[in-house]
């Protein structure tokens, strides 16, 4: 399985200000769990997004001789781009591209056709850079505003990015409103169209939820999932409440009880879970 850890998605929202320090500290321990990649930070608007606004100064500081982690980031717009690519430590660009028009607006203040231009261009600017663009398909299993949801919405978005040379994208769910029927026809239809595209599982979910979602989606052959310790965070722009993020520590039970291949170290985990209690108080 490859697996990504997303300490930007658990802290984004996060109410209390964490110490610039504590996060350099905290996402160093996680590089010592071999992660295939740390979801770490995002070059957005400060004023939207104030948890995030030390990203450039954390991903400095991060030691990239702990382990072979990639590091990733969220950029919302050409600008947040460049600034990302300043940072030689950023492997991955990952943009929230939504399935839903009003979260997109919501989101990136801007049309689904607006953010399509907007990717056009940021992964020019990627692939100059010899850098990766992923893209999160938010609100892939429905949306909370009420807004019409099928599965070719979906495709049609899909085959629109494979045109222009996407290879990485993931089926987010924002606010958990995807079932397991959604998670399974999704799993089930898009990547099997797709294979120069690399498909994974972008969660967020209460935290009963998250075994049989995780679950549904490996048994349609999704082997890419993002998590975050104890499932803490979500997606502040898309609801006032966040839902929470597919809990890490249920992945690794989950791998155990399928008798899959961990190549973390568990012990590291334990010690980053330990780091974790500290900072959101659980
Ligand atoms: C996208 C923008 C920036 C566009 O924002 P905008 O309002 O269109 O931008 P603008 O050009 O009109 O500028 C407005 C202000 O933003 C500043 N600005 C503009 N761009 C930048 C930048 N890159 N870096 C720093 N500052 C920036 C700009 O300087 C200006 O500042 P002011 O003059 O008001 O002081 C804004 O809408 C924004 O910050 N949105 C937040 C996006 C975000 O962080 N969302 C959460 C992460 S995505 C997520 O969590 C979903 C995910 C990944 O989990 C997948 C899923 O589950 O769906």
């Amino acid at each position: 399985m490859f697996l990504t850890e997303c300490p930007r998605d658990a802290m984004q929202g996060w109410g209390e200000m964490i110490p610039t320090q504590k996060k350099i500290d905290y996402i160093n321990r996680l590089m010592e769990v071999r992660f295939d990649v740390l979801d770490c930070g995002s070059f957005v608007n400060p004023k939207t997004m104030p948890q995030m606004a030390d990203s450039g100064i954390v991903i400095d500081e991060i030691d990239k001789s702990l382990s072979n982690t990639k590091l990733s980031v969220v950029v919302a717009n050409i600008r947040g781009a460049e600034k990302a690519l300043s940072h030689e430590q950023v492997d991955i660009l990952g943009f929230p591209f939504s399935i839903s028009e009003t979260f997109q607006h919501r989101n990136t203040n801007k049309s689904r056709d607006e953010a399509f231009t907007e990717v056009v261009n940021i992964l020019e600017l990627t692939k100059s850079e010899g850098r990766q663009l992923n893209l999160y398909f938010s609100m892939a299993f429905g949306n909370p505003y009420g807004e019409s949801w099928k599965w070719e919405d979906v495709d049609f978005w899909a085959r629109r990015f494979e045109e222009i040379g996407i290879k990485h994208i993931l089926l987010s769910d924002t606010t958990g409103v995807g079932d397991v029927e959604r998670i399974s026809l999704l799993f089930n239809k898009i990547p099997a169209k797709y294979p120069n595209i690399n498909f994974g599982a972008h969660f967020h979910n209460r935290y009963e939820d998250s075994y049989i979602k995780l679950k549904a989606a490996y048994d349609e052959g999704c082997r890419r999932f993002d998590s975050a310790i104890k499932g803490i965070g979500g997606c502040p722009m898309a609801k006032d409440d966040l839902v929470g993020n597919m809990p890490t520590e249920r992945v690794f039970t989950f791998m155990q009880s399928e008798k899959l291949d961990i190549h973390q170290n568990l012990l590291h985990f334990e010690s980053a879970y330990n780091m974790a209690k500290d900072i959101f108080h659980f």
